[in-house]
């Protein structure tokens, strides 16, 4: 990390129009290296930021920061530690300008896209990315499935990490050579400050339904805070699904310029009609330079509103339609979104993040799409626990699509798995589906697929690419359970190697 002066660091903090900025101690020449959020993280040289969290409070650790070496403090009230401090009014509305300042600003040098909804951010980051890296333009993404630049990755916590660590990763994707960024802004994210003091050249909305409302309290402030991307202090155009009255609503009202899609005989890119199957989907796309068939291996209805999302930024941002294309049709689907195992004579299984009440009901279409003839679908169902218990009832409801819904638990984080279940199965009254409770999620995996024959599909829903799962409170509990390996090995174990592969090793014996 680049060394910035603690006169530089005043300088920018007295830009955030808050109130009196003091600094006590330290001379203006006293050098920092890193803006850093938590003690455990510190190095020597480290400035670190005394945040006030839910849990606990980054004051009560500056003592521990300065074991580890932090050269000073950024704070909101007095700390009791020898080390030059910052007071300012807002530690965290600081974190931005002052993460990308000691980062080095690395966004200058970037030309940013910030991709935001309920549903469908990973893919259409992926999708992204993978337009302007056909278009020759080398773009890192930062995301749930972490971050990438080039062929490097580095893993993250969070959707939208922390702006301090964010800024960090940026500067990264710079040192490696990327002229691009694609960032997941999650709403919690914006709400909390996480992206200040990046501007984006284009915000996407891929759509949006009732989530995180344990953070939000209201589906107005969901919405609201979804919405501030696309203030004109944060980004130059939209992109805007306009499938749902959400869509609508932010078209009509973001202050920026704003190209609609969706299936909407007013949307600028329009969908015309799509097809999908196990071997990915085409979309036929209609815009002001006319038809375009847009061909990926993403497979599900629910990426073309992502495919289309994709296509329209490509436009925004200059790309010619020809590469647009070449892209989306390059992309590998993004781990646990769609991901498609088995078939070739055994019953398909498709692991997805699916976790909200409209996701699952895509999920589930897509899984009647790719059934054989005669076929069922299986859904392995759970809720994640301590997490937006509202959505619970939901969840059963739209899994009433399915044929048989093995409910499962899906890391319980110290409530009672059984109660969760409980409150799935509520949604479930009055529907068709049969109905079996294997709480052991790798035994329910397990059964849903040896209960299938080769016409059916098992759908497996809510971690998506996750590997760990918990189901106490201490993060140090949690176990590896990676559902696309699960479902591999009982595919494996119930339905034997694919055909290609037995007749392989049968011309072998
Ligand atoms: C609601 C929320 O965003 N919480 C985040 C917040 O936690 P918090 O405010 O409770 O922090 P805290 O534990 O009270 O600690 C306060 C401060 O003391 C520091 N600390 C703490 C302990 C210590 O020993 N030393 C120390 O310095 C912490 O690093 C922190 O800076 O700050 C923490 C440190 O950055 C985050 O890890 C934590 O995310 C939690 C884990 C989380 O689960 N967040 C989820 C809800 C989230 O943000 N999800 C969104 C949406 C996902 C999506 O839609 O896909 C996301 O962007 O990921």
């Amino acid at each position: 990390m680049p060394a910035v002066t603690w006169s530089d660091v005043e300088a920018r903090a007295r830009t955030v129009p808050l109130g009196p900025v003091l600094r006590r101690g330290g001379t203006d020449d006293l050098l920092l290296r890193g803006l850093v959020t938590d003690s455990r993280r510190v190095v020597p040289g480290s400035l670190f930021a005394c945040v006030r969290g839910a849990s606990s409070d980054g004051h009560r650790h500056a003592g521990a920061a300065a074991a580890a070496g932090a050269a000073a403090l950024l704070a909101d009230r007095p700390v009791d530690v020898a080390l030059p401090v910052l007071q300012v009014p807002s530690v965290r509305a600081c974190l931005g300008p002052l993460g990308a300042l000691l980062a080095g600003d690395p966004a200058a040098a970037l030309r940013l896209v910030g991709v935001t909804g309920s549903n469908g951010k990973t893919t259409t980051s992926t999708l992204v990315r993978g337009v302007l890296e056909a278009a020759g333009t080398p773009t890192g993404v930062v995301g749930t499935l972490g971050a990438a630049v080039g062929r490097r990755s580095r893993g993250t916590a969070l959707t939208t990490p922390e702006a301090p660590e964010l800024h960090e990763l940026l500067r990264w994707m710079v040192d490696a050579g990327a002229r691009r960024a694609v960032v997941e802004a999650s709403s919690i994210a914006l709400d909390m400050g996480r992206i200040d003091g990046l501007r984006f050249d284009v915000a996407v909305f891929t759509g949006f339904e009732e989530d995180h409302l344990d953070h939000h309290g209201t589906i107005e402030h969901y919405w609201a805070s979804k919405a501030r991307l696309f203030g004109s202090d944060r980004a130059a155009a939209g992109v805007v699904v306009v499938d749902d009255p959400w869509g609508r609503r932010l078209a009509d009202q973001a202050p920026v310029p704003v190209t609609r899609v969706g299936a909407a005989e007013d949307a600028d890119v329009r969908v015309l009609g799509w097809r999908t199957g196990a071997a990915g989907t085409e979309v036929l796309l209609a815009d002001d330079t006319g038809g375009h068939r847009v061909t990926s291996r993403l497979v599900g209805r629910v990426h073309v509103s992502n495919l289309a999302a994709a296509w329209a930024t490509g436009r925004v941002l200059g790309v010619p339609a020809e590469e647009i294309a070449a892209g989306l049709a390059a992309v590998a689907p993004p781990r646990g979104r769609n991901t498609v195992l088995g078939g070739d004579g055994r019953p398909v299984v498709v692991v997805d993040y699916a976790h909200t009440p409209r996701a699952l009901a895509a999920a589930l279409a897509t899984a009647r799409d790719l059934r054989g003839p005669g076929g069922r679908v299986h859904l392995v169902l759970g809720a994640r626990g301590r997490r937006d218990r509202y959505k619970r009832q939901g969840l059963g409801e739209s899994a009433r699509a399915a044929d048989v819904v093995w409910l499962t638990n899906e890391g319980s984080h110290g409530e009672d798995p059984a109660a969760i279940i409980a409150e799935l199965r509520v949604g479930l009254l009055g529907g068709g589906a049969a109905v079996r409770t294997v709480p052991d999620r790798r035994a329910a995996i397990s059964a849903a697929v040896r209960a299938s024959g080769p016409a059916d599909v098992v759908l497996v829903v809510g971690r998506g690419h996750e590997t760990r799962m918990l189901d106490t409170t201490d993060p140090r509990d949690a176990v590896h359970l990676d559902d696309a390996e699960v479902a591999n090995t009982a595919l494996i174990a119930e339905h034997g190697p694919p055909a290609a592969v037995a007749a392989r090793a049968e011309r072998a014996s």
